[in-house]
């Protein structure tokens, strides 16, 4: 039997993954993967449970045993609960997103989530995002795309992001946390991010968030992807 299709969409932070891969998900009904998550979740239990950053052994058991959901709440929107506890918004924020990266580097830790995250492909389809979905957790997908956009626009669009939700911020500090970001994301030994070699790469730098969705939705008319 054939596996449900997958869509990877692999890119650095702020390049507009998630909020494309969401509106992807919704468009096609289909079920969505945000991979990040599970590593900024992996860091909050790291925390929550004193479990040094460093400690490969004793996050690989984290990472295999971890108690997470992501559920729906009554208006459609994805909800992680860690424990019992609603950790949504707990996660999205710089401190999580730069433990997540330093763990992420930790071979164990990847292959502590490996599975977790395979058996998110389910039919109708999987819209997948992260940094390493096209090239290694589902490196047989039919399409992938590689988001990407320049450090200053991807800080610019953090910045609104977060003073919106009323967080004190400057853009430089943002600049320089996502620079450090990508230099840990892509230099690191195991699943660096990088487009796998049979991926679109889409620029959206000058790009709005529809003209992304509809270009994406333009290949998987072209690819027959969706039925
Ligand atoms: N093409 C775009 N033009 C303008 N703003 C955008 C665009 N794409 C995304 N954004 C905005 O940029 C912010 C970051 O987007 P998003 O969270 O989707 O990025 P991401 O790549 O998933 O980041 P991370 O990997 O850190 O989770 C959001 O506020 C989103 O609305
Ligand atoms: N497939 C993935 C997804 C995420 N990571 C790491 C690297 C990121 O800096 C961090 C947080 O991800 P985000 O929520 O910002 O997308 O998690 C990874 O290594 N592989």
């Amino acid at each position: 039997m054939n596996s449900p299709v997958v869509i990877t969409i692999d890119g650095p932070s702020g390049s507009g993954k998630g909020t494309v891969a969401g509106l992807l998900a919704m468009r096609l009904q289909w079920l969505l993967l945000d991979s990040g998550a599970l590593y900024r979740v992996l860091a909050l239990a790291a925390d929550k449970h004193k479990v040094p950053l460093d400690n490969e052994a004793a996050l690989e058991v984290l990472a295999v045993g971890l108690d997470v959901q992501f559920i729906l709440d009554e208006e459609g929107n994805q909800r992680i609960i860690l424990e019992n506890v609603d950790v949504t918004d707990a996660i999205r924020n710089e401190t999580v997103g730069a433990c997540a990266s330093q763990i992420a580097a930790l071979p164990a830790v990847r292959s502590g989530l490996l599975r977790r995250q395979q058996d998110f492909r389910e039919a109708p389809g999987l819209i997948a995002d992260g940094r390493d979905m096209g090239t290694v957790v589902f490196a047989d997908a039919p399409l992938k795309v590689f988001l990407t956009a320049s450090a200053e626009e991807r800080a610019r669009r953090r910045y609104l992001q977060l003073k919106d939700k009323g967080e004190a911020v400057t853009l430089t500090s943002l600049l320089e946390e996502i620079r450090a970001r990508d230099e840990r994301d892509t230099s690191r030994a195991i699943a660096p991010l990088k487009p796998a070699d049979d991926a679109i790469i889409l620029d959206s730098t000058t790009m709005t968030i529809e003209q992304v969705l509809e270009r994406i939705l333009s290949e998987v008319a072209v690819r027959s992807l969706a039925g």
